[in-house]
Parts: C-alpha cells; sequence; structure tokens
C-alpha cells in the first residue's frame, strides 16, 4: 500500500507518524510526506470506493462554503488488493470543549448558507441586465446530492427529489424499512411503517423548508477542535431539512448546551420540532439496526410507537 500512496501522491518521502486513529468502519494512519502531513483512511470492504467518493464529495462541498473547518481532502486510491484509502488533509484534533459555541454558530452557518445563495441569486434575477446563468452564487433548490454519500458504510440514495417530506420518507426512511424486511422481515416494524408513514406529513404542516447543506452523520465522534476552532470530519452529505442534522446528537450526546444554544440563535426551532426530531432519530436507529443487528431494534420499534401516539 505504501508504495502505491508514494506514486499516487508524488511524494519521495511517506514516514507513518504514529498517529492512528481507527474509527468503527475504517482503520486511519497519519504520514509525513514532501507536501505535508497526511491522514489516510483505509477500508478493504467492496463498498469502500464508495463510500470514499462520497466522503470526498461531502467534504469539497463543506469546504467550498468557508463556514466551517474540514480536513481537506486529497485523494481517493484504488488498492491493487482490493479495497480503498482516502488521503486527507491531517489535523491535530481533541476533544470539543472550548469551542463549542462556535461550532453551534459555524453549523448554523453551514445550514443557511445555500439558503443566502438562493436569496442572492433571486435578488441578482430581478436585477435589470442581470438574467439566469449569469450569477456567481449557484443554490441547490432541491434535496439530494450529486453523489451516493454512505452515512456508515450503507449508501444513501441521494438521487434529486423538489419535496423533503417525500425524499425522507422514501429515501431515507422506507430505504432503511426496506433493508429491515429483506434481513429480518419483521412483522411488527412492517405494521407500524404501515400506519407511520401515512401520518408523516403532519408532522411537517406550517413549515418552511430550503435545502440545507447537511454534514449527515453529526454525531459526537465526528465533531472535535484543534487550536484555532471547531472541527467536523467524516460526514456524509446531501441537502435535506437542517433539523435532520440535530438528530443523531439528540440519541448519543456529546453537545453540550453553549452549542445548541449557540446554533438555536441563529435557527431558532420550528413549532413542531420535538416529533420531527424523533421522525430524524428513527432513521439513525433503523441504520444502526441495519448496521449492527438486533440491539437496536427495541429503540426503532419504541420510536414509532411513541410517533404514532
Ligand atoms: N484528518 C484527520 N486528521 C487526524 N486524525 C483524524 C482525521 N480524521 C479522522 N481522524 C481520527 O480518526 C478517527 C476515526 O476517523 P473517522 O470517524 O473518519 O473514521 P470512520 O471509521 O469512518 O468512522 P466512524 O467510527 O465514525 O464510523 C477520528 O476519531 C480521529 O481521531
Amino acid at each position: 500500500m505504501e508504495a502505491k500512496l508514494k506514486k499516487e501522491l508524488g511524494t519521495s518521502m511517506l514516514k507513518s507518524t504514529g498517529h492512528s486513529g481507527g474509527g468503527y468502519i475504517c482503520e486511519g494512519q497519519s504520514y509525513d510526506t514532501d507536501t505535508g502531513k497526511v491522514f489516510v483512511k483505509i477500508n478493504h470492504k467492496n463498498e469502500a470506493k464508495l463510500m470514499f467518493d462520497g466522503e470526498m464529495a461531502s467534504l469539497e462541498a463543506i469546504l467550498m462554503t468557508e463556514v466551517v473547518k474540514v480536513p481537506k481532502p486529497v485523494k481517493v486510491i484504488e488498492l491493487d488488493t482490493g479495497g480503498c484509502v482516502f488521503v486527507m488533509e491531517h489535523l491535530d484534533m481533541r476533544g470539543l470543549s472550548k469551542y463549542s459555541k462556535h461550532l453551534g454558530e459555524q453549523l448554523a452557518e453551514l445550514h443557511l448558507y445555500n439558503k443566502r445563495q438562493l436569496e442572492k441569486l433571486k435578488k441578482e434575477q430581478q436585477t435589470v441586465g442581470k438574467g439566469a446563468g449569469q450569477s456567481e452564487a449557484p443554490g441547490v433548490e432541491k434535496f439530494g446530492f450529486s453523489v451516493t454519500t454512505c452515512c456508515g458504510y450503507l449508501p444513501q440514495v441521494n438521487e434529486w427529489q423538489d419535496d423533503w417530506v417525500t425524499f425522507f420518507s422514501q429515501q431515507r426512511l422506507q430505504h432503511q424499512i426496506n433493508m429491515v424486511e429483506k434481513s429480518y422481515g419483521d412483522r411488527e416494524v412492517r405494521e407500524l411503517w404501515a400506519k407511520l408513514q401515512l401520518k408523516i406529513p403532519q408532522y411537517f404542516t406550517d413549515v418552511d423548508i430550503v435545502p440545507a447543506l447537511l454534514h449527515g452523520d453529526l454525531w459526537g465522534g465526528n465533531v472535535a477542535e484543534c487550536a484555532e476552532g471547531p472541527v467536523i470530519f467524516d460526514p456524509s452529505s446531501f441537502y435535506g431539512h437542517s433539523e435532520y442534522e440535530l438528530g443523531i446528537a439528540g440519541i448519543f450526546g456529546g453537545f453540550n448546551k453553549t452549542f445548541y444554544s449557540a446554533y438555536h440563535e441563529k435557527i431558532p426551532q420550528a413549532p413542531g420540532f420535538a416529533k420531527r426530531s424523533q421522525l430524524y432519530q428513527l432513521f439513525h436507529y433503523l441504520n444502526h439496526w441495519n448496521h449492527f443487528g438486533g440491539g437496536y431494534r427495541g429503540s426503532s420499534v419504541r420510536i414509532m410507537k411513541d410517533l404514532l401516539k
């Protein structure tokens, strides 16, 4: 692997720094190269390229907004022995503590970025002499993403969709329910889902949802800080409802009051937030069930029953 890395990165020096940082899905290792320190994620699964291409596109999209720090992506490299590596900028990170408030503000800015681009675009189109197609501020009007991104190692259906409720019900929940059905054929879940899917539009009455660029997997293990501010990493981005982003944080914790206050100062909670939050958590419980097995069945069923009350 190291010979291939050297060739693909065009570096004569490739020296392990001793820093390793594997997660649940990948092994990780840092190297000194001719042009600086890189962090390399390694995965030997067949889906590794799809997963890393999605992570690279996600990092590029977030980086482009310039509102929150992410590691700069370098390259996805297929290994001759199968599997794939993803090379990115190495960052010296520690647990989030000093910069919780900054992360709250910057995450809200990330979520507002596309809305502001769309507003700029609209203004420009209304200005005499400036028609569509001349803008320097491209905005995204649909829900989805340009490539497949994986939340964990399972691919998400990111085809563009005009309507968020349809996108979330079909491309997120239904997709997970189909996987549960295939693996477990769970009758109770099938029956609960039959009722719940009819109720979903009711949770969205009177909310105006503009596509927001999301990190997509913002649990406490994917946030940190370096000397100058907060960092987010390991994204599985798409354009969706900003509230979706807070779902997984609500399950696993890792974010304090300061973070939430700073976030909601910029994006206040809309009516019905709590119920939608449960709906967004349901996606992550199902996704965990599909990754890690039946230990997450109880939480998935409980939250479906709660939503149906
Ligand atoms: N750019 C980076 N520079 C330095 N260390 C990093 C970098 N990216 C990740 N790490 C370290 O590696 C660990 C695992 O990274 P990451 O979350 O991307 O792996 P994963 O296997 O995809 O994730 P997960 O455990 O969330 O499924 C992080 O917690 C962090 O300690």
